[in-house]
């Protein structure tokens, strides 16, 4: 079977990553490398990844076992909130590499702003200094709320090229994503399908995925990057993988946007991870 055509999205420092990219979360071992070697193989050209996932190494196995060259593909990980002092985000970016054999990241990213500590300035610092070193190609944030983001530009002059927060339909995020936009910051969709939550039932969703003739989880998915937001799902198996990957061949009409429009919930986080509060290390 043909591989779906990704169109590409432009990061605001010029590089480019696909619209849509693989989760790798839970993903590891033998096991986690077969299934990231069959996403490639199905498509997929970003792999998103973390320092915590423990599974960097299997990420740069998966692309040296997928015969893809490096070039064509577009790796993140992320920095833990324990290593946010500058000395030891640089250490950690590198150690990165070292796992996953590779000379650098596409993107690396603050994996959570960890606020009560007040480190996370100092740990936007270090990704400066470690993509002025070559290590990283584009350097990015997750789970910045808008008051994160304004303090590191004003303290550092420098825009992450990304920000990747949990949004879904119950939880749309159209003040983040507005502020991002504002800034020029691509959003990326973390547990874009709720992690497989009972928004895979919802009846609303189930009567637009009938009336496009698609899967409920092609609907989301479609619906995220109609918002412009980058999806980032997470599929063990090539069939899912491949029906996550198809959705760039329909179009959801501004009636089943406005549709899916009307899910969203005052809390609508999957597993309540609120980004002022909620801190990951
Ligand atoms: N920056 C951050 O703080 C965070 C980043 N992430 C990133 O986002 C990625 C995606 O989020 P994640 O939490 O994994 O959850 P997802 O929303 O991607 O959901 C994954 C779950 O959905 C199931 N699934 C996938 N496709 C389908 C389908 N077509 N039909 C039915 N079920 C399906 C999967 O099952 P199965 O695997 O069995 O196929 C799995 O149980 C992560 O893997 C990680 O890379 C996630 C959380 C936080
Ligand atoms: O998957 C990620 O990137 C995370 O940050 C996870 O730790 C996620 O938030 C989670 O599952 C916590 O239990």
């Amino acid at each position: 079977m043909t591989a779906p055509t990704i169109p590409t999205r432009t990061l605001n420092d010029g590089a480019t990553q696909p619209a849509i990219g693989f989760g790798t979360y839970l993903l590891n071992g033998s096991a986690g490398v077969g299934d990231m070697v069959s996403a490639i193989k199905v498509g997929y050209r970003l792999l998103d990844s973390a320092f915590n996932y423990e599974n960097e190494g299997a990420v740069g196995e998966a692309i040296r076992q997928s015969g893809i060259p490096r070039a064509e593909l577009r790796v993140t990980s992320k920095l833990p909130g324990r290593h946010q002092h500058f000395k030891e985000a640089i250490a950690t970016v590198e150690e990165s590499l070292y796992r996953a054999q590779l000379d650098y990241y596409d993107q690396y990213l603050i994996h959570w702003p960890n606020p009560s500590k007040g480190l996370y300035v100092e740990a936007w610092t270090a990704l400066i200094e470690a993509q002025k070193k070559g290590l990283i190609r584009s350097i990015g944030v997750c789970n910045f709320l808008p008051e994160h983001l304004e303090k590191i530009i004003a303290e550092t002059g420098v825009t992450p090229a990304v920000n990747q927060v949990e949004l879904h339909p119950y939880f749309p995020q159209a003040e983040q994503r507005a502020f991002d936009k504002a800034h020029g910051i691509l959003t990326q969709s973390w547990s874009p399908l709720g992690r497989a939550s009972h928004m895979l039932q919802d009846p609303v969703l189930k009567t637009v995925a009938t009336r496009v003739g698609k899967t409920i989880a092609q609907v989301i998915l479609r619906w995220h990057v109609q918002l412009g937001a980058v999806p980032l799902p997470k599929a063990t198996a090539a069939p899912r993988q491949t029906e996550n990957l198809s959705v760039f061949d329909f179009e959801l009409s501004p009636q089943d946007m406005e549709q899916i429009a009307t899910l969203a919930r005052p809390d609508g986080r999957t597993f309540g991870q609120d980004p002022a509060t909620y801190e990951e290390f």
